[in-house]
């Protein structure tokens, strides 16, 4: 519907409502200008409850909203988990006397994502918007379905697929470092050539093409400049800003027959984006399903895999891997972001970094693929990067039935707030350098000689580093999006010198996901060799 005509519509039915309201609570209106008067009253009050909710509501009522203004999500609870003593739970009333509880420590965080996972569902709201407009995939889903399909996405993204994977990473790490190196075009005072540079625009263009070959089979090329379309799809359907946290609250709350009847902006958007991505995929889906028939095709993207596993229905297919689209893209794009935000700001780490590369090459040449998981130091950055800037900052589940969470009673239909960010930082977990950038804590130098990677970065549990969550409902995509950073970091790393452009410390922002501002610049000076 055209704009102009849609304002109308909406129009007509405010003052319609006005109309009956003033019926039926027995006010005369006795000219147009009386009717006009109460119109714009109403009006009024409306954008006084909606600006007063957007300043102060947000904060009481939902966790996921946290503090007004431009702190990032999970802000608030990190620091209350790091000053409120407790004992695992903290308490909190929410919109109407919602109950909910925050995980704060090892054991509370295991009943809730190990030992009794499936009994802590997803939130409804959360569901509904997710099916609505990316279909119902293996995120949202849960019980004996979640189980079933799990079992055949740990299939699909095994060691051995990843690794079959790994020579496309390294490739596409190249193709990266020399489309900077394109645009390297002001000399500096030492003749070397440098271009400051928009992140998010690189890392985001990145992961869409490595999630293309990924998920579907296809480079789109993107970073090269090519099917700009397609990355005008994914920004529309899987970006996270603060616009679309309000399009979700709008959805979590009012009655699907009111979202039917005001469809927003951001609705026509998002559903436009999801039906052409969807057109593409049914058309590449039916263009591999005949190769297959042949047998001449190779198994290694998950359009394929998840097509030819007989564990789907033709309808489950593409939403499952919009759905894995949707996790991965934002997620990976951001965590890349925030791992060369840390490696700019930290010009020391970034020059041991160079020189670790450089003595690994010394010896052989080039870096085999099994190298980039073994470098100590590559490794504690990438884990580091991803501990203190988690992009998934906050995540919700609610207790289906009455059970209990270390030896507490939990009232069913009580929601569990699950903070990353918060727990990835807890001082209580990490020591009281947890929120400062140490990638030494994820290197173990008991021999000096031959220092090795800390696979818990220091901390006595692995679900201290929540960044991909744990258990039964953790990220398939863990060991990929992890393979895909440290091998940009480290090209990038070994090409151009990398400096940030001001002091202030970037914050996160987005809602479902959080990635540094689209706008954070780097400064890449080429290396002179
Ligand atoms: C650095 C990048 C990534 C991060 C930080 C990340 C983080 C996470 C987190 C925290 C969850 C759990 C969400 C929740 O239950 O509330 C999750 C789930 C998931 N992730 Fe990732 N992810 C990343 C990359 C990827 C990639 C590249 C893919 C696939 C291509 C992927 C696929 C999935 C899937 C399918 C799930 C749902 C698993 C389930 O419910 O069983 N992720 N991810």
């Amino acid at each position: 519907m055209p704009a102009r005509s849609s304002f109308l519509v909406k129009l007509s039915l405010w003052a319609a409502i006005t109309w009956f309201g003033c019926r039926l609570s027995g006010i005369r209106l006795e000219s147009i200008g009386t009717f006009a008067i109460w119109l714009c009253g109403t009006w009024v009050s409306y954008c006084i409850i909606i600006l007063g909710w957007r300043v102060f509501g947000r904060q009481w009522f939902s966790p996921y909203n946290d503090l007004p203004g431009p702190k990032p999500l999970g802000h608030q609870i990190t620091q209350w988990v790091n000053t409120i003593p407790n004992d695992g739970l903290l308490h909190f009333f929410g919109f109407l006397g919602a109950e909910y509880l925050i995980t704060t420590n090892v054991e509370s965080l295991s009943d809730v994502l190990t030992n009794r996972s499936y009994l802590f569902q997803k939130t409804s709201g959360l569901r509904r918007w997710t099916v609505r407009f990316f279909g119902e995939g293996i995120v949202i889903q849960e019980g004996e379905k979640h189980k079933q399909n799990r079992k055949s996405f740990v299939q699909v993204f095994n060691q051995r697929q990843v690794d079959k994977l790994k020579p496309i990473l390294s490739g596409k790490s190249t193709q990266i470092v020399d489309r900077i190196e394109e645009r390297c075009t002001r000399i500096d005072k030492n003749q070397l050539k440098s271009a400051i540079l928009n992140v998010s625009d690189l890392t985001k263009a990145i992961t869409l093409d490595v999630m293309g070959i990924v998920a579907l089979g296809v480079d789109f090329n993107t970073i090269l400049g090519q099917n700009v379309e397609i990355t005008e799809v994914f920004q529309t359907l899987f970006s996270t800003g603060d616009l679309k946290k309000s399009h979700f609250m709008w959805h979590n709350s009012a009655p699907s027959w009111l979202i039917k009847m005001f469809p927003s902006k951001i609705d026509r958007q998002m559903d436009d984006a999801h039906l052409k991505l969807k057109i593409n995929l049914e058309r590449l889906l039916k263009e591999k399903l005949a190769l297959f028939r042949t047998k001449d095709v190779s198994d290694e993207d998950i359009l394929t895999q998840i097509a030819c596993s007989g564990d789907f229905t033709p309808e489950e297919i593409i939403p499952q891997v919009v759905t894995t689209l949707a996790a991965g893209f934002e997620s990976t794009a951001g965590t890349l972001a925030w791992t060369l935000y840390c490696v700019a700001a930290n010009r020391e780490v970034q020059k041991s970094l160079r020189q670790e590369l450089r003595d690994a090459k010394a010896t052989k040449g080039q870096l085999s693929e099994a190298d980039y998981e073994k470098l100590p130091l590559l490794n504690g950055i990438c884990n580091e990067s991803s501990r203190l800037y988690p992009t998934f900052a906050m995540t919700m589940r609610k207790a289906t039935c009455d059970t209990y969470i270390t030896g507490r009673h939990v009232q069913a239909g009580t929601y569990i707030v699950i903070v990353p960010r918060a727990i990835n930082r807890a001082k209580h977990l990490w020591g009281a350098d947890a929120e400062e950038f140490v990638p030494e804590r994820w290197i173990d130098r008991t021999d000096p000689e031959t220092p090795k990677i800390n696979p818990t970065g220091g901390a006595s549990s692995p679900m201290s580093m929540l960044s991909f969550l744990y258990g039964p409902r953790s990220c398939v995509g863990r060991s990929l999006s992890l393979a895909e950073i440290r091998r940009m970091t480290a090209r990038i790393v070994e090409r151009f010198e990398m400096e940030t452009t001001s002091s202030v410390i970037p914050e996160s922002t987005g809602w479902l996901s959080s990635a540094p501002s689209s706008d954070l610049q780097l400064k890449f000076t080429q290396i002179d060799e």
